[in-house]
């Protein structure tokens, strides 16, 4: 076995009540080229866990590595600047920007660099069925379906290996939530990522490739074959 990018080393969380702990001594290894998802019912901590796993958050025991480094030394905002990609429901695009600068903006930032910047968004873009005409629009006048196109393509040229997704298709149709799904399973397969993404619905978890179903403060690993 490799050994993971992301490890859980006997975390716990809680929020107000620390005899109350949302969860306890968590221990869990995540893998490149691997879709992961989780579940679990309304108010389990899904996105406490996902905040977690993307550095917006500090676990209040234990700690997490990255890459077998302490994201606790390495810094929370260092973590999430170099390493992690974060996708969520409400796609969090600069509405006034097209969807070229959206993305333009978040390389620089990243510090991703590549050779013809406007070639290479342009074809991430038509990959995933946004045309040029609609990569030179705000984003504002573009579907939700295209708006999170352009999210993962976001997420997609900054070239981190964790991408971390919360609800990333629950504003989007059936079909679309599917096209959006094979997206992240194609992240993790064909470009050798770790993808974790919250989901309420089950047939999109029994898509990724490993499901981590939380309740009442414990967690379940589901290998889908
Ligand atoms: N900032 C906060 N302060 C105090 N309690 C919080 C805070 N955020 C979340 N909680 C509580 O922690 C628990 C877990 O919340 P979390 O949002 O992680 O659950 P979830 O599984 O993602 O829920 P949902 O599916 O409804 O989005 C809930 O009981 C919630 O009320």
């Amino acid at each position: 076995m490799t050994a993971p990018l992301l490890a859980f080393k006997n975390v716990g969380y809680w929020y107000t009540d620390k005899q109350n702990p949302l969860f306890q001594s968590v221990n869990i290894d995540f893998h490149k080229n691997t879709f992961y998802t989780i579940t679990g019912t309304s108010g389990s901590g899904k996105t406490t866990f996902l905040s977690l796993a993307g550095g917006l958050d500090k676990a209040k025991e234990g700690d997490i590595e990255y890459d077998g480094k302490s994201i606790r030394k390495m810094g929370l905002g260092n973590f999430r600047h170099d390493y992690v990609s974060i996708i969520f429901q409400s796609y969090n695009l600069i509405p006034y920007m097209t969807a070229y600068q959206n993305i333009a903006s978040a390389m620089a930032i990243t510090g991703k660099k590549v050779e013809n910047q406007e070639d290479y968004i342009l074809k991430m873009l038509a990959k995933v069925g946004i045309s040029e005409e609609q990569a030179k629009q705000r984003v504002l006048t573009l579907s939700g379906g295209q708006q999170q196109r352009v999210a993962i393509t976001r997420a997609f040229c900054c070239d981190t290996d964790l991408i971390v997704a919360d609800e990333p298709t629950g504003n989007l149709d059936d079909k679309t939530s599917k096209e959006i799904v094979k997206l992240f399973t194609d992240l993790a397969h064909q470009e050798n990522k770790c993808v974790i993404m919250v989901t309420h619905d089950p047939q999109i978890a029994a898509q990724s490739d490993v499901t981590i179903q939380l309740s009442n403060g414990s967690f379940r690993m589901l290998q889908h074959v």
